[in-house]
C-alpha cells in the first residue's frame, strides 16, 4: 500500500523536503484590467517576465527608488487560469492533508485584486482532488469533515450556522487553538460539499448585512476548513490501523489595504481597527518569522493569527497566493503586497505527519524506538574508541590517582618549605623588612636571579625577555599622594561606574540581578546536569573547605602540618573517587534514562509525541520528510529510516552530555575532543592541558616543581628584595587549581604572609599562559597585596573617629565601608535600567535564555584569550557579571568564592578600566609595551586611590576630547 496521494492515477510529487523545515510557497497572481479600468484607459504597470519574476515597468521618476523586480516561487500572468494557479501554486500543499499533514492556502492582496476569485477556484479544485483521491483509495478509510468560519471585527462566526453568537477560542495543548463549538459537517458526497460551500458564501453575505458581498468580503477573513482523517497502515497494530489526521485551510483574507486604514470613524473605525489588528498582526507575525524564530511571535494578538498559528511557521505546509491589481492607482498597495510576499518567502514551517494512535500501539512504537536508540548508542560507543567511556574512565582514574600522588608529594614539599621559611624568618627577626617593596631600601640580589634562572622553569625564563619588566620598575612605588592612603583615612575605593565600555556603565545591582537570575537558572540546570556541575564545582568546594580549615586553625608544628596535608590529600582523593563513581552512575543512568531516548529523538528526527487528554489515544507528529520517505517503505514499522539517524558530532554530543564538553562554541574541534572540561575532574583537565595547551610552562608538574625548588633557593636567599623572590613566595602559596584551554587559573590557597586578615578567604585568580606579560600582572597583584600588608603592618596611621585605630579596628572599618558600598551599589539600578541594559546587550529577558546568552557572550570573549591583558578583562567580566560560583557551564565552571566582595571585584575592574583605556592610548600614540606596563601599574594604583580614579577619568576624557 502506498499512502502517496494521487489524482487521476498520477502520484503527486510532494515537496521533497530533505529536512523538516520547509519554506512557505509564495506565488503572485496579477489580475487582468477590469472593464472600468480599461474604460479609464489604464494600462498595467506590472509584467511577469518569466515564471518567477514580476517587474514594475513604469519609469515614473518618483518610483525610481523602489525595486523594480520581485522574484517568488511562482508568478502568474493576468491571462493565467485559476486552474494553473492551483496546479502550480497550491495543489501539492493542499493535498498533503491526505497524508496526515496540515496545510493552508492563503490569498493575500488588496480589495478587488482577485483574492476571492482565486480562492474560490483553488478551494474547489483542491476539494475535488481530495475527494477524488479518497474515492480512488478505497483500501484506506477516509472521513472528511468540513467547517467554515469568518473573522469579522475580531469575532469568530460559524458560517455553517445561523447563530450569530461569536465563537470562543480555546487553547488545546495538543491541537493548539481550537474554535469552540465550530460545526464540523461530515461529508457524504461531493454534492454535499458543494452545497456547504454555497451556504458559506451566502452566510458570509448575510452576516455582514447591508453591505454587498464584495464590500463584506473585503473586511472579513474567511476560513474554509477540511479535516481529513485517514487510516494509515504503517502504524497498524495487530491489523488495526492507526489514524492520520490533518486539516487543510483555505483562507480568503480581508483586503490588505485595511491594515493601514486609519481615517475611518465610528463603526467603520471599529471595523477598520479590528481588521487592522488581524492583518497587522499577520504582517507582524510574518515579518518576525521571516527573521527567524527568535523572540516573541505575537500570534495571540489577533484571532486570525491564533487560529492559523500552525500555518504560520508551525506544523503545516503553507502556500500564499498574493493577488495584485494591475492598476496604476493601486501601485502602492501592490508594492505593499509584494513586500509582504517577500517576507513570507523567508518563513519556514515544520510540517509533521499527525498520527492518532491507541495506547497499545504507542507503547509498542515507543519500545521499538527505545530499542533502536539503545542499539544505536551501543554501536556508536563501540565504533568510537573515544566513546568507550568505561575504558576512558579507567584510564582517567589512573591518571587522577597518579596526579593525586604527585600533588600530595608537591603539596607536602611546598608546605615544608614554607614552614621552614617561616621559622627561618622568625629566627632572624626580619619578617617585615625583607619584603618591603621599597625600591630604595635594598639592592637586587643577583645571586637570587641566577638561582632562579638555574632552577629555570620556563615560566621564569621569561624574565629574560627584554620586553619584561626592567629591574627599576620592579620596585613598588607607594603613592605619595596622601589620598592614596585611603585605607588609612577610612575612605573606600569607589566603583566609578564608567570607563570600560563593556561593563563600565553597569553596576553591581545590575550585576547582582544577572547573577541572581543566572544563579537561579543554573541551580535548576545544575540539578539536571548534576554530574557536570559536580566535576567542576565540587572540587572547588572541596578545596575551599580545606583552605578554610587551614586558615582557621593554622597548624603550629611541622607534624601537625604534615598530618593536615595528609588528611586533606585523602579527602581530595576520596572526592575525586566519588566523582568518578558518580560519572559511572551517570553513564548507566544515561543509557537507561527515558530522557536519553528523548534526547535521541530530537537529534535524530524521531517521533515526537504528546499525551492526549483522553488517555485513550495519543497524537504523534512525525517529520513530514520522514513520512514521505516511509511511504515507499511499507514493510517497516519504524517511522524513520537508518539514514535519518545518522549522527552529526553535535547529535552525539547531545546524547552524551556527561562525556562531552560543550565545545560547539569554541570552534577548535581537534582540541576539543581531548579537552573535555565537564566530563572530567579538574585534575584531568590539568593532565590534558599539560599535553595540549600549556606550551610555555612545559608542564604543570615542572612548574610546581620549579616553584618548590625556588622555595628552596629562597630559604637561602631570603633576604633578597628582588621582585622575583616575592613572586616565588607568591607561587608557593598558590595551588594550581584549574587549567582550561588557554589559561592557567591559579588560586591562592593562602594569601601572602602577613595579609591574611585583609584578604581573608579571598581567592585571587590569575590567568596566564606563560606569556612574559603575565609576570607583569602578577607583579601588580603582588605589589597591591604588599601595599596592603605594609599598610596594615604599620597600622598606626589609621584614624577612626579622630582616634588612631589599631590595624584590626581599621580593617573592621574598612570592611564596614565595603559592605555599605556593596549595599549602595545593589540599590543603585532600577529594574527598568537593568532591562535596558539587557536589551543593549541583546540579552533576552527570559531568565534561562539570558543566562545562556550571557554565558555565550562571555565565552566568545574567553575563547580568544591569548594574552594577560585579555585575561584581566576576562576576570573583570566574570567577576562583574556573574555569580561565578554558579556560572553557567560554558564558563569553565570557575568558583569565585569571593564574588560577593565588591572590593575584589571592583579592584580588578579598576585595573581593567585603567588598562583598557591606557591601552587605547597606547594604540593611539603608538607607544609600546612600556605603556602597557604602566597601565597595569596604574591599575594597581587605582585599586587604592579614589583620587587617582577621578584623575584618570579626567585624563581619559581629555584624551577622548583631544581625539575629537
Ligand atoms: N484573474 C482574474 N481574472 C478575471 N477576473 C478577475 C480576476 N481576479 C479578479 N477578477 C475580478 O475582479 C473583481 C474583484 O475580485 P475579487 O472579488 O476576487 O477581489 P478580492 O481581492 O477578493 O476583493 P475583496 O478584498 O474586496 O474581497 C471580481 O469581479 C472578479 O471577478
Amino acid at each position: 500500500m502506498s499512502t502517496s496521494p494521487s489524482t487521476g492515477g498520477d502520484d503527486l510529487m510532494y515537496g521533497e523536503t530533505s529536512d523538516q523545515e520547509e519554506k512557505i510557497l509564495v506565488s503572485v497572481r496579477l489580475r487582468p484590467l477590469n472593464e472600468r479600468e480599461i474604460a479609464r484607459n489604464e494600462v498595467s504597470d506590472w509584467e511577469c517576465i518569466n515564471n518567477s519574476t514580476i517587474i514594475f515597468k513604469s519609469n515614473m521618476p518618483e518610483r525610481s527608488m523602489f525595486p523594480t523586480a520581485y522574484t517568488f516561487d511562482r508568478v502568474f500572468r493576468s491571462d493565467c487560469q485559476t486552474k494553473q494557479v492551483y496546479e502550480e501554486g497550491a495543489k501539492e500543499i493542499a493535498l498533503s492533508a491526505v497524508s496526515g499533514v496540515n496545510s493552508t492556502i492563503f490569498a493575500y492582496g488588496q480589495t478587488s485584486s482577485g483574492k476571492t476569485y482565486t480562492m474560490r477556484g483553488i478551494t474547489e479544485y483542491a476539494l475535488a482532488d481530495i475527494y477524488e483521491y479518497t474515492e480512488k483509495h478505497k483500501e484506506r478509510e477516509f472521513v472528511l469533515k468540513f467547517s467554515a468560519m469568518e473573522i469579522y471585527n475580531e469575532a469568530v462566526r460559524d458560517l455553517l450556522s445561523t447563530a450569530i453568537t461569536p465563537l470562543r477560542l480555546l487553547d488545546d495543548p495538543e491541537r493548539g487553538t481550537v474554535v469552540e463549538g465550530l460545526i464540523e459537517d461530515t461529508l457524504i458526497d461531493w454534492k454535499h460539499l458543494q452545497e456547504l460551500i454555497s451556504i458559506c458564501e451566502g452566510e458570509a453575505q448575510r452576516q455582514i448585512g447591508e453591505n454587498t458581498l464584495n464590500e463584506a468580503s473585503s473586511r472579513s477573513h474567511q476560513i474554509l476548513r477540511l479535516t481529513v482523517e485517514s487510516s494509515a497502515r504503517e502504524y497498524s497494530d495487530a491489523g488495526k490501523s492507526s489514524t492520520l489526521t490533518a486539516t487543510v485551510n483555505f483562507v480568503d483574507l480581508a483586503g490588505s489595504e485595511r491594515a493601514s486604514q486609519t481615517l475611518a470613524v465610528g463603526t467603520r473605525l471599529k471595523e477598520g481597527s479590528h481588521i487592522n489588528r488581524s492583518l497587522l498582526t499577520l504582517g507582524t507575525v510574518i515579518r518576525k518569522l521571516s527573521k527567524g524564530r527568535n523572540g516573541h511571535i505575537p500570534y495571540r494578538d489577533s484571532k486570525l493569527t491564533r487560529i492559523l498559528q500552525n500555518s504560520l511557521g508551525g506544523n503545516a505546509r503553507t502556500a500564499i497566493i498574493c493577488t495584485l491589481s494591475p492598476s496604476r492607482s493601486h501601485v502602492e498597495q501592490s508594492r505593499n503586497t509584494l513586500l509582504f510576499a517577500s517576507c513570507a518567502k523567508e518563513v519556514s514551517t515544520n510540517a509533521q505527519v499527525n498520527v492518532v494512535m491507541s495506547d497499545k500501539t504507542l507503547v509498542k512504537q515507543l519500545q521499538k524506538e527505545l530499542t533502536r536508540l539503545e542499539t544505536e548508542l551501543k554501536s556508536s560507543r563501540s565504533n568510537s574508541s573515544a566513546g568507550d567511556s568505561i575504558a576512558l574512565l579507567r584510564e582517567k582514574e589512573l591518571q587522577i590517582e597518579k596526579m593525586q600522588q604527585e600533588i600530595k608529594k608537591l603539596t607536602w614539599q611546598r608546605d615544608r618549605a614554607q614552614s621552614h621559611l617561616q621559622s627561618l624568618l622568625k629566627s632572624v627577626g626580619i619578617k617585615d623588612q625583607i619584603f618591603r617593596m621599597d625600591g630604595h631600601s635594598a639592592p637586587e640580589s643577583s645571586e637570587m636571579i641566577n638561582a632562579l634562572r638555574l632552577e629555570g622553569t620556563k615560566f621564569f625564563k621569561d624574565y629574560d625577555d627584554p620586553s619584561a619588566v626592567s629591574p627599576k620598575k620592579q620596585t613598588i612605588q607607594i603613592p605619595e599622594d596622601p589620598e592614596d592612603n585611603f585605607l588609612l583615612d577610612g575612605s573606600t575605593p569607589k566603583f566609578s561606574g564608567q570607563g570600560w565600555e563593556d561593563i563600565g556603565n553597569r553596576n553591581s545591582e545590575d550585576v547582582k540581578d544577572i547573577c541572581e537570575q543566572i544563579q537561579g537558572t543554573v541551580m535548576v540546570e545544575s540539578r539536571m546536569n548534576v554530574k557536570k556541575e559536580a566535576d567542576v564545582v565540587l572540587p572547588a568546594l572541596e578545596e575551599e573547605k580545606l583552605v578554610a580549615n587551614e586558615e582557621d586553625e593554622a597548624p603550629s608544628s611541622q607534624e601537625e602540618y604534615e598530618e593536615l596535608i595528609h588528611i586533606n590529600s585523602n579527602k581530595r582523593h576520596d572526592a575525586v573517587k566519588q566523582k568518578i563513581q558518580e560519572l559511572h552512575k551517570t553513564i548507566t543512568h544515561l543509557e537507561r534514562s527515558p530522557s536519553f531516548s528523548e534526547a535521541g529523538e530530537s537529534s535524530s528526527k524521531s517521533l515526537k509525541w504528546t499525551r492526549s487528554k483522553s488517555k485513550r489515544s495519543v497524537l504523534m507528529t512525525i517529520p513530514y520528510a520522514l513520512w514521505s520517505e516511509k511511504e515507499e517503505d511499507i514493510g517497516s514499522v519504524s517511522p524513520a529510516s537508518e539514514k535519518d539517524f545518522h549522527e552529526s558530532p553535535e547529535d552525539l554530543e547531545h546524547k552524551l552530555p556527561e562525556l562531552e564538553h560543550d565545545v560547539k562554541l569554541e570552534n577548535k574541534p581537534q582540541e576539543d575532543s581531548q579537552n573535555s572540561l565537564y566530563g572530567a575532574s579538574a585534575e584531568e583537565d590539568i593532565i590534558k592541558d599539560i599535553d595540549v595547551d600549556v606550551e610555555d610552562t612545559a608542564s604543570v608538574l615542572d612548574f610546581v616543581a620549579g616553584v618548590n625548588k625556588m622555595a628552596a633557593s629562597l630559604r637561602a636567599e631570603h633576604q633578597s628584595r628582588d621582585i622575583r623572590a616575592c613572586l616565588s613566595l607568591l607561587h608557593l602559596r598558590m595551588d594550581v587549581f584549574h587549567l582550561p584551554r588557554h589559561m592557567i587559573i591559579l588560586r591562592f590557597r593562602r594569601p601572602p604572609l602577613g595579609i591574611t586578615t585583609v584578604t581573608g578567604k579571598s581567592y585571587f585568580f590569575l590567568l596566564f599562559k606563560g606569556d612574559p606579560s603575565d609576570n607583569v600582572y602578577m607583579e601588580v597583584e603582588l605589589r597591591r597585596l604588599y601595599f596592603l600588608k605594609d599598610t596594615f603592618s604599620r597600622g598606626n596611621n589609621t584614624i577612626i573617629d579622630g582616634k588612631i585605630a589599631s590595624p584590626a579596628a581599621s580593617l573592621k572599618a574598612l570592611n564596614r565601608e565595603r559592605d555599605m558600598l556593596a549595599k549602595q551599589l545593589q540599590k543603585k539600578y532600577t529594574k527598568t535600567e537593568r532591562e535596558r541594559l539587557y536589551q543593549k546587550w541583546g540579552i533576552s529577558l527570559d531568565t534561562k535564555q539570558r543566562s545562556l546568552q550571557l554565558a555565550r557572550r562571555l565565552w566568545s570573549d574567553i575563547k580568544d584569550v591569548r594574552h594577560i591583558r585579555d585575561s584581566a578583562a576576562l576576570v573583570a567580566k566574570l567577576a562583574g557579571l556573574v555569580e561565578p560560583r554558579n556560572a553557567p557551564k560554558e564558563m569553565f565552571g570557575l568558583s569565585f568564592s569571593t564574588s560577593q566582595r565588591p572590593s575584589w571585584r571592583d579592584n580588578i575592574q579598576q585595573v581593567c578600566y585603567r588598562y583598557k583605556d591606557l591601552h587605547q592610548e597606547k594604540m593611539d600614540k603608538g607607544k609600546p609595551l612600556e605603556m602597557y606596563r604602566q597601565a597595569l601599574w596604574g591599575g594597581w594604583h587605582l585599586c587604592v586611590s579614589q583620587k587617582c580614579i577621578s584623575k584618570f577619568m579626567k585624563r581619559k576624557q581629555a584624551l577622548y576630547a583631544s581625539k575629537r
